[in-house]
């Protein structure tokens, strides 16, 4: 059974190795993985990845592919030989594109006798209110409607989950089966600040609602004491699942 700690996601939302190291050695011990995104490996490359995994944690790996199905198979086989645990696609690459991504990982995996990574399928960006996607993305029909009809796609394409906000939740647990792994961003405690996040709850309320692990960025990573900051996030958590199992 995965405690709350173990389902704690830090993202390393930052520019440098040293800064990013700063965050593990803090945090470490106060959260199950570290997701490396677009901006710190887009600035230091794989090795920070590797050294993450030397260190003993398990690293998410948010690169996001979006490309046509076999760019995006292609570098689903480059990463998972980089033995990350979880990466991310655009689900709306459509369902050829996640089912040749989670192929290769599979096979990729197979031949060099690791674990399959958990292959994730982001949906709608938490960053999203009804607004920009209907308006701006010219995507019609509620956000939920079109989370939902994208989760749905994803199971069906074989990938291992999908990111989507804590709000989608329980439409998701509805509608997919139980094995399907549902990643929430967009947590804010009462105590942080929204930034640029859309859709959000609190680590209580996406914990009761279902979610199997919650990513958290800058409420740790930007806090004074970002150890501090992960445990109370923690134990909001721990109340969330307590919640859950009372269900
Ligand atoms: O829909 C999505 C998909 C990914 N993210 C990523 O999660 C973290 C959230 O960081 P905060 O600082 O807690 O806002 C960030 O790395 C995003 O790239 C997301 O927020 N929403």
């Amino acid at each position: 059974m995965q405690t709350a700690k173990d389902r704690l996601i830090v993202a390393l939302d930052v520019d440098s190795r040293e800064e990013a190291l700063a965050i593990v050695q803090a945090v470490g011990k106060n959260c199950g993985t570290f997701k490396i995104g677009m901006q710190l490996h887009n600035s230091v490359g794989f090795a920070i990845t590797e050294e993450i995994i030397a260190l003993g944690y398990p690293v998410f790996l948010d690169l996001k592919f979006h490309d046509i199905p076999n760019t995006v198979a292609k570098a689903s086989a480059v990463v998972t030989g980089k033995s990350v645990s979880m990466f991310t696609l655009h689900a709306s690459g459509g369902k050829s594109m996640m089912a040749r991504a989670a192929e290769e990982a599979k096979q990729k995996a197979s031949t060099m006798n690791k674990d399959i990574p958990l292959v994730l399928a982001v949906t709608i960006l938490t960053s999203m209110n009804q607004k920009t996607l209907n308006e701006e993305v010219g995507m019609d029909g509620s956000v939920e409607h079109n989370v939902l009809r994208l989760a749905k796609v994803a199971e069906e394409a074989g990938v291992g989950g999908v990111v989507a906000s804590p709000q989608e939740i329980s439409l998701i647990r509805q509608a997919c089966s139980e094995n399907f792994k549902i990643v929430t961003p967009g947590v804010r405690p009462l105590w942080a600040d929204a930034n640029d996040q859309a859709r959000t709850m609190t680590p209580e309320e996406a914990m009761t609602a279902g979610a199997d692990y919650l990513v958290v960025g800058r409420p740790i990573t930007a806090s004074a004491n970002p150890a501090e900051s992960a445990q109370k996030i923690i134990e909001e958590m721990e109340k969330g699942l307590q919640q859950r199992q009372l269900r």
